[in-house]
């Protein structure tokens, strides 16, 4: 079925955050999956529901990240991709072809064009770093002369060509992964399923497989689709992310959308997780208290984009009439954008702080109340 046929017939992927310039029409995408469903008979009778409608759009070229909980149904979901598990029904297009329609030969020759990468690496014990990375040509048939090249360059270009005659246990776990990634590449694919690839790496092996991922992606001009239960993977790499809870895709967009302006409180939680705690209670304690008449708020500020906040807060301070002390702030990037998060006390009367906060909104910050803990001892005491 030609895509662009079938894409005018079906839904489009639904919870698409802002930002619908980035997001690919169906007919780019590199891989299309419509309302997809995986039920498995549970204990009792019950049956889980680990994919429950599930439409997504991955664009050619892109890194995009699926990120979700234990249990939340991504294994399930990126296995379809290849049909390693089989959707009890929905839509897998990959390059412009329906898998499901496919079976025998054709399947197995398509599911060469899409290389997978595991969390265990999955090497052969038995076999050397060489012999694994050629293990999928040799399943494929592939000449020998022909494999010996492919293995050459698949080592070449994840850094270890010089561990070619080494067994998988004398390698540390960076280097097993990236055997898994050169074995993974070495029929050539053009798409690059990721299934929790750096979680059983220590950070910095984790920073050093995502900047391989990364530059592999520009390089080969491959799609990358991976899940994870981290989203500072998801901050370190992907274009975009779908959020996944109980089988559903709960929030899509673009990465730097999504954590600046999170719509789902699953996401914010996922989010907090990553930017971590912001206002250090000890600074809080040594805060001055109200005036009479006057309510001391904190507020969590998140920017993003060509407002000078120094600027709009004295803008602020002067247009309402109140004080605001910047309790701490930074910059970080996401995506390779900037955003900044700053924690401010604003104290004065409760009007004029919300007209502040309406203020600060229609300039496109996101502002997040934060729980004072001195006024809530004041209220636990009354
Ligand atoms: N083969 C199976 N038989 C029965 N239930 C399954 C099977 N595979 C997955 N499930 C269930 O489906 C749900 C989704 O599982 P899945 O592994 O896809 O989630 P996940 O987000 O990848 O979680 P994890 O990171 O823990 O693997 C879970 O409740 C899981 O127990």
């Amino acid at each position: 079925m030609p895509v662009s046929a079938a894409a005018s017939a079906s839904p489009p992927a639904p919870h698409e955050a802002a930002a619908p310039a980035a997001a690919p029409a169906a007919a780019l995408a590199a891989i299309a999956l419509r309302d997809l469903r995986r039920h498995f008979a549970g204990r009792g009778g019950v049956a889980t529901k680990a994919l429950d409608g599930v439409s997504l759009d991955v664009a050619a070229g892109e890194i995009f990240g699926i990120v979700g909980r234990s249990g939340a149904g991504k294994s399930t979901l990126i296995r379809c991709v290849n049909l390693l598990e089989r959707p009890d029904s929905g839509e897998v297009r990959v390059l412009g072809e329906e898998l499901l329609d496919l079976d025998g030969a054709a399947l197995r020759d398509r599911r060469r064009r899409i290389g997978m990468v595991f969390q265990h690496f999955n090497l052969l014990s038995s076999r050397t770093v060489a012999d694994n990375v050629g293990f999928p040509l040799e399943v494929a048939g592939v000449p020998r002369a022909e494999r010996e090249t492919r293995i050459r360059e698949a080592l070449a270009l994840v850094g270890l060509a010089d561990k070619a005659g080494a067994y998988p246990a004398q390698l540390s776990g960076g280097q097993k992964q990236r055997v898994g990634i050169a074995r993974a590449l070495a029929p050539r694919p053009r798409i690059l399923l990721c299934d929790e690839a750096t979680s059983a790496l220590d950070p910095e092996t984790t920073q050093e497989i995502l900047a391989l991922i990364k530059r592999l992606r520009d390089q080969l001009d491959l799609t990358v689709l991976l899940i994870t239960h981290e989203m500072a993977v998801v901050k370190e790499i992907c274009d975009r992310v779908a959020v996944m809870e109980r089988g559903q895709v709960i929030e899509t967009g673009r990465v730097f959308d999504v954590f600046t302006q999170p719509r789902h409180p699953t996401t914010r939680r996922f989010i907090a997780d990553t930017i971590g705690h912001f206002i250090p209670p000890g600074t809080v304690a040594r805060l001055p208290a109200p005036r009479p008449g006057e309510e001391r708020r904190l507020l969590q500020v998140l920017f993003a984009g060509p407002n000078s906040t120094r600027a709009v807060i004295s803008e602020a301070s002067r247009r309402f009439a109140l004080d605001l002390d910047i309790i701490s702030g930074r910059i970080d990037e996401i995506a390779g954008e900037p955003f900044g998060l700053m924690a401010l006390a604003a104290y004065g009367a409760p009007a004029q702080i919300d007209a502040t906060t309406a203020w600060f909104a229609e300039l496109g910050l996101t502002v997040t109340p934060v729980a004072d803990p001195a006024a809530q001892t004041k209220a636990e005491a009354a």
